[in-house]
């Protein structure tokens, strides 16, 4: 068995891992820390693991970490990361970081998140759709953002084949892309019967996908704006795509079945949250408007597993030469 440990494991993308991971036929949790719950079992801080789980959350402590893992995923947020994972790596460990430290090369970090890189070192962004095989060797991964991952699966193929200048993302996020630690944005009131458009031109966000999508065709011009939709989980995608050749449906189609090919994750079917809910597809639709140069392209992912969790199981599923489907190959969870 491949021997796991989790660092944040009482945030929800923590929780997410563990609930994914107890039953990986090819991974154990060996380790699971937390500053504010060392010593407390797991199902303390997650009920719905009770009975599934025998582990107590431990103090961060790299090299007693090192002795009882070969990787190490970090769901720490953004900044704290970067201060773990060197120790980590220094003892010979694997990590899948869940934060936005090492997605980005470290001057762009510094100037989207304005905060010192205490770790420049090449990583790889791990979207397994694009980066399967540098992720295969990789020492550092850095898991995508909830965000990114909906966009540029939705755009990649088009983007790829040179058919598009222009695509505006409009994005529809549930709370829990927000974490556990409760704020006026995420209190109830504020959430439920609402919609909330945020950095609405500025999301940090759109620099990942700016990376992604300009590595694939540099002319693409990328717009991106998110909202907070009164759900817990699910982040709708909407892209409008400004074509430079008429296409058909067909082509269209080809573009995506090609682009895809062998990539059992990616369904082209009717995008909603509920059919994701729970699981690690990404379903993608699209429609060309008749007689202009727009395509709309929509994807439906879970915030909590496609767009984290799953995605880092399915890295590490690739790491360690598994099928990727290992452990999280499930349905989603409809009414
Ligand atoms: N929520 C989502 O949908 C997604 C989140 N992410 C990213 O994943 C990471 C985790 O997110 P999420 O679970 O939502 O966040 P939470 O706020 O819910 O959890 C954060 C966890 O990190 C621990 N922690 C906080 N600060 C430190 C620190 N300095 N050193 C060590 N541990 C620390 C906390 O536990 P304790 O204080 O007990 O140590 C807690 O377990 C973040 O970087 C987030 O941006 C990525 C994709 C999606
Ligand atoms: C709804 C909501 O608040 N979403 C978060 C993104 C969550 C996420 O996964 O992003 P990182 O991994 O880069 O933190 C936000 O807009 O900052």
């Amino acid at each position: 068995m491949l021997r796991v440990g989790i660092i944040g494991g009482t945030g929800y993308v923590g929780g997410e891992l563990l609930r994914l991971l107890c039953v990986h036929p090819k991974a154990e949790v060996t380790v699971v820390t937390s500053r504010s719950h060392a010593g407390k079992p797991v199902d303390a801080m997650h009920p719905n693991l009770k009975g599934l789980l025998d582990l107590k959350f431990e103090d961060v402590d790299p090299s007693a970490i090192a002795h009882k893992c070969d990787l190490v995923f970090t769901a720490v947020p953004h900044g704290a990361a970067m201060n773990v994972v060197p120790g980590l790596v220094d003892a010979g460990l694997k990590v899948i970081d869940m934060s936005a430290d090492y997605r980005l090369p470290a001057d762009v970090f510094e100037s989207v998140y304005n905060k010192k890189h205490a770790d420049p070192r090449p990583t790889v962004y791990g979207l397994p759709e694009l980066h399967a095989e540098e992720v295969k060797n990789a020492t550092v991964v850095g898991n995508p953002g909830c965000y990114p991952t909906g966009a540029i699966l939705t755009a990649a193929p088009l983007v790829a084949a040179g058919v598009v200048d222009r695509i505006v993302f409009d994005s529809k996020s549930g709370i829990s892309g927000s974490g556990q630690e409760p704020s006026e944005t995420t209190h109830y009131p504020n959430v439920a019967e609402n919609v909330r458009p945020y950095n609405i031109t500025t999301h940090r966000h759109k620099s990942e996908i700016d990376q992604e999508l300009r590595a694939l065709n540099n002319k693409v011009k990328i717009h991106f704006t998110p909202h907070v939709i009164p759900s817990v989980r699910g982040i709708l995608t909407t892209a409008h795509a400004f074509i430079n050749k008429p296409l058909t449906d067909d082509q269209v189609r080809a573009i995506y079945n090609e682009f895809y090919a062998g990539k059992p994750f990616i369904r082209m079917s009717k995008p909603t949250l509920a059919n994701v809910r729970g699981s690690n597809f990404c379903d993608i639709a699209f429609e060309i408007e008749k007689g202009t140069d727009r395509i709309v392209i929509v994807s439906a992912i879970d915030n909590m597993v496609k767009g984290s969790a799953g995605e880092a199981i399915q890295n590490m599923n690739i790491m360690y030469g598994f099928d990727e489907r290992t452990g999280i190959w499930m349905s989603g969870l409809p009414p």
